[in-house]
């Protein structure tokens, strides 16, 4: 369902440039829950933001359903991208627009019919159980409720993908929870493939069928958790699921954590 082939992308940073992802592949079959994990600056956001050319890659190719995005034109890019959700560590909701204004832009923006439109607005905030937070602004909402918000408009065009950007790393853990069985729901009654960065080891654990490590700008291994006696076997695979570091939230390496 998901396929980067080679993909890298390089920032210029001055007279410099930064390697943010360097070549690296990644497939992801359809109906699986796919978890990107690494220290902070390991390249994550990028890989991901690359599955929809959010970021352009530098070079390599990028495959939705066997679609070629990296070979479309802007039309047909913006096409395609209805059918991967995407949601964020902040939410990025409008901030003047009520809950179902929020879900029904992307409805307007893909030329849906008003009256088809506010039917689906009221199913994707039913899904995420804030039905009746239809009218209310973000601010009146609580994280997780917004966050809500933000799945549901990912929602609303029936995508075949949803990229998750840290969706939890601003929530407490009961929130955390609540989302990840939003996430793990919408998988399983909807057959949505779905690609989380997170740097929680609980979070992947809990949500991934598959888990990406990457480490300075590729992925180094991809553990299975349908294979749990297949323990990692880079070092840092093994360092981040060693269970006993007591913490679940990484950062740079060296310079952790709570
Ligand atoms: N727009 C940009 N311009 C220049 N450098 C960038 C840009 N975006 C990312 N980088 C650099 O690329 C590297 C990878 O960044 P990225 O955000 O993908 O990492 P990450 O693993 O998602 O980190 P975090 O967990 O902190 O979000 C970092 O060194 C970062 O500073």
């Amino acid at each position: 369902m998901i396929t980067l082939r080679e993909v890298s992308k390089q920032y210029k940073v001055g007279r410099d440039w930064v390697d943010a992802v360097k070549p690296t592949s990644l497939h992801v079959e359809k109906g699986q829950i796919q978890g990107i994990i690494g220290f902070s600056g390991a390249g994550k956001s990028t890989l991901l933001r690359m599955a929809n050319l959010l970021e352009l890659p530098t070079a390599g190719e990028v495959y939705i359903d066997g679609q070629e995005l990296t070979g479309l034109n802007a039309g047909e890019l913006r096409e395609a991208r209805r059918s991967i959700g995407m949601i964020f560590q902040h939410y990025n909701l409008l901030s003047n627009e009520t809950c179902a204004a929020n879900v029904e832009f992307v409805l307007k923006a893909a030329n849906v019919p008003s009256k088809q439109r506010k039917r689906r607005v009221e199913e994707c905030l039913e899904i995420v159980g804030l039905a009746d937070k239809a009218r209310q602004y973000p601010a009146q909402l609580s994280g997780g409720q917004k966050q809500r918000v933000a799945i549901a408009r990912a929602l609303a065009n029936n995508p075949k993908v949803l990229l998750c950007d840290e969706p939890t790393s601003a929530l407490d853990p009961v929130t955390t929870l609540s989302i990840l069985e939003f996430l793990e729901k919408i998988n399983r009654e909807f057959q949505v493939t779905i690609m989380l960065v997170t740097h929680e080891i609980q979070v992947a654990k809990r949500l991934c069928s598959q888990i990406a490590v990457m480490e300075g700008g590729v992925i180094t291994e991809q553990l299975d958790r349908s294979r749990p006696d297949i323990e990692p076997v880079t070092p840092f695979g093994k360092f981040l699921f060693d269970t006993t570091n007591s913490s679940s939230v990484w950062y740079r390496r060296g310079e952790q954590h709570e």
